[in-house]
């Protein structure tokens, strides 16, 4: 077997070339296990500052100095060993080698945050009865220094058991210690060397009295000063001010939404029109100009279009997730998602739903009871999805005014006022459930505040452009095909003399009845179908329509103004405040819940609500004479 001796310790490690070494990151939720993970790895899993964040279990690989390879298992956050929710459960499978076609891992390297070490030190005299080597990575060693703590890692090793390594997982002089530790202790655990932990012995009383102990000897804060975390949360979580607060960000970042990205758009949308005069001058007129320029310009550009927005709306969204304020906005309506019967778990989920129902609906994995997180399930696709802007983007650009009222935007105030229906109407259905189908108690809101953190600049960037990343390849697996194919059949039969003879009228019309009452016209019905696939897909689809009709194509928007009246339009914006598209939800649905009835139930619900609304606001903007 050969051998490597490290330059700086002079230890010598012996290389399994043929065995991996597999390693899994236990501990609390948020303590940073995934940014641990991702800078070994060079994964790209979501980090975010709420605990809650990892649900399932992800594996990577990497390679020590030495050579010796290594796959860490990445692992939801567990408070316990008892495994309360489905996240934890999966947690504590990998560890016990559980889980099906995975080993059980070699050994574990427990991660916790060091500035709340009082709080979770009873944790790894817990993990200790896992019987596997095991080494305590002291994470966040930054944020302790700076709530002036000191801790006595020799007499903490002595005490515990087990080597204690400093770490902070952000930066890379902050992992070398881990990372030469575990060069060295590679080599032993794979030999079956490695020191068995000593098992505490106890019910997790005794455990946290145990802690207690070791922690009051080896923990000092140096200052007794408020930590920078509590001098802000006494304004920040004031019931008062903090709403407000919270109130007036949402805002901001809604005006700044549409103030901020005009230019931008502007410079986009005139980019793909001088694209169509390009392909319009060089490619003869015929069905491949036709194709090229209705089709696959005209369809996937008036979604890409919103990619500005998109940005500024999730820099906005992510900055909040890596404060750690948004935890903070989770206590602050937690006193009115207990009213409507929400467990105070299911902010974190619905929350995550507003980039997509689908990681929200699994993070509703958290929530502990299971009628509980059936509520959350419901309601995930209320919440305004990335998918869903660029409907309102297109909609409330043409038929909104640009216009202030006072100090605000009217287009940004509209936007603001849809985001807010769909939350509303998410609560009052959380209501009904909870009164019908998942009747029961809930508890409530139980998790533990981050402290506030700087952003580590290159996973902000990163986070923002995997949303970019996201958006982007919706309009190239999703939106292409989809206008294509609308193209096709709204394009054929070619002696067809309206939208109404082609094959997409003959479809749309089959819809047009169930949909006329509700003002809207067989443009919509059509773009609605494939809609199906992703909710966007309706704004690709009405350009290729529309602009397979008009001889000047102009931008989307001003086809819209001249062929819609306004009560239509709000209908639209009404429908997608509900939107039953988007079958990856159901799927999503189908798959957490294991069951065919709420998938089905959330499909009927959702679409008699969207039914309900669009007729509504197409009346009643009708009577209003607009
Ligand atoms: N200052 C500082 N921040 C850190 C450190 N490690 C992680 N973070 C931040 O802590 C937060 C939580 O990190 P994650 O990696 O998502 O934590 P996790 O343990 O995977 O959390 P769950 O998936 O919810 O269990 C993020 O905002 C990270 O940027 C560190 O050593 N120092
Ligand atoms: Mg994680």
């Amino acid at each position: 077997m050969d051998t490597v001796t490290s330059p700086e310790s002079g230890v010598v490690t012996p290389i399994f070339a043929d065995k991996t070494l597999r390693l899994a990151l236990l501990g609390a939720p948020n303590c940073g296990k995934t940014s641990l993970f991702n800078a070994l790895t060079g994964g790209r899993a979501k980090i975010a500052n709420y605990p809650g964040v990892t649900v399932e279990y992800r594996v990577g690989h990497f390679e020590l100095p030495s050579g010796q390879n290594v796959e860490l298992l990445d692992l939801p956050g567990v408070y316990g060993d008892c495994g309360h929710s489905m996240d934890e459960r999966v947690a504590l499978d990998a560890v016990r080698g559980n889980l099906e076609g995975q080993r059980a891992p070699d050994a574990l390297v427990f991660m916790m945050d060091a500035s709340h070490i009082s709080t979770h030190l009873h944790n790894i005299l817990q993990a200790k009865q896992h019987g596997l080597p095991i080494v305590l990575v002291l994470n966040m060693m930054d944020m302790a220094a700076r709530d002036g703590m000191t801790i006595d890692i020799a007499q903490l090793e002595e005490k515990l058991g087990v080597t204690v390594i400093s770490c902070v997982a952000v930066r890379a002089s902050g992992r070398g210690a881990l990372i030469q530790f575990l060069d060295a202790w590679s080599g032993d655990v794979l030999a079956g060397k490695a020191d068995l932990p000593s098992r505490a012995k106890g019910e997790l009383k005794d455990l946290q009295a145990q802690a207690r102990a070791i922690t009051a000897t080896t923990v000092k804060r140096v200052r007794k000063v408020e930590t920078f975390t509590q001098r802000i949360d006494q304004f920040v979580m004031n019931p008062v001010l903090g709403l407000l607060l919270l109130f007036g960000i949402l805002f901001l970042m809604f005006q700044a939404v549409y103030s901020w990205s005009a230019p931008m758009i502007e410079g986009i949308e005139a980019g793909f029109a001088w694209l169509q005069a390009v392909v319009e001058s060089v490619i003869p007129s015929g069905w491949v100009q036709s194709l090229i320029s209705s089709g696959i310009i005209a369809g996937v550009g008036s979604v890409i279009v919103f990619l500005p927005q998109i940005v500024i709306l999730f820099a906005f969204i992510l900055l909040l997730e890596a404060s750690g304020y948004m935890a903070r906005a989770a206590f602050l309506v937690d006193t009115l998602m207990s009213k409507v019967g929400l467990n105070g778990r299911a902010f974190i989920p619905l929350l995550s739903s507003f980039a997509c129902a689908i990681p929200g609906i699994m993070a509703a994995r958290t929530i502990e009871q299971e009628r509980d997180r059936l509520t959350t399930i419901m309601i995930a696709p209320l919440m305004t999805c990335s998918a869903r802007w660029p409907v309102y983007f297109l909609i409330i650009g043409a038929f909104i005014p640009d216009e202030k009222v006072g100090v605000f935007n009217l287009q940004g105030v509209v936007a603001f006022g849809l985001v807010i229906s769909g939350i509303i109407f998410a609560m009052i259905m959380a209501l009904v459930f909870k009164k019908t189908l998942t009747r029961g108690e809930s508890s409530s809101l139980l998790i533990e505040l981050p402290s506030y953190k700087m952003p580590v600049f290159k996973d902000y960037l990163q986070g923002l452009w995997d949303r970019a990343a996201i958006f982007m390849s919706r309009a190239g697996r999703i939106i292409l095909p989809a206008s294509i194919l609308i193209w096709f059949l709204a394009s054929y039969p070619s002696n067809a003399t309206s939208i109404r003879e082609t094959f997409a009228g003959k479809v749309g019309s089959v819809l047009e009845p169930l949909l006329a009452p509700i003002g809207f016209n067989l443009e919509i019905a059509i773009s609605l179908i494939p809609a199906m696939a992703a909710r966007e897909v309706a704004v690709g689809s009405l350009a290729t329509i529309y602009s397979l009709g008009e001889e000047d194509v102009d931008g989307l928007g001003t086809m819209l103004q001249s062929a819609w009246s306004l009560p239509t339009a709000l209908a639209f914006l009404a429908w997608f405040v509900f939107a039953p598209q988007c079958l990856s939800t159901f799927a999503i649905i189908r798959k957490e819940t294991n069951s065919w009835k709420w998938p089905f139930f959330a499909f009927a619900y959702l679409f008699v609500l969207a039914y309900v609304a669009a007729g509504i606001t197409f009346h009643a903007a009708t009577a209003a004479g607009l």
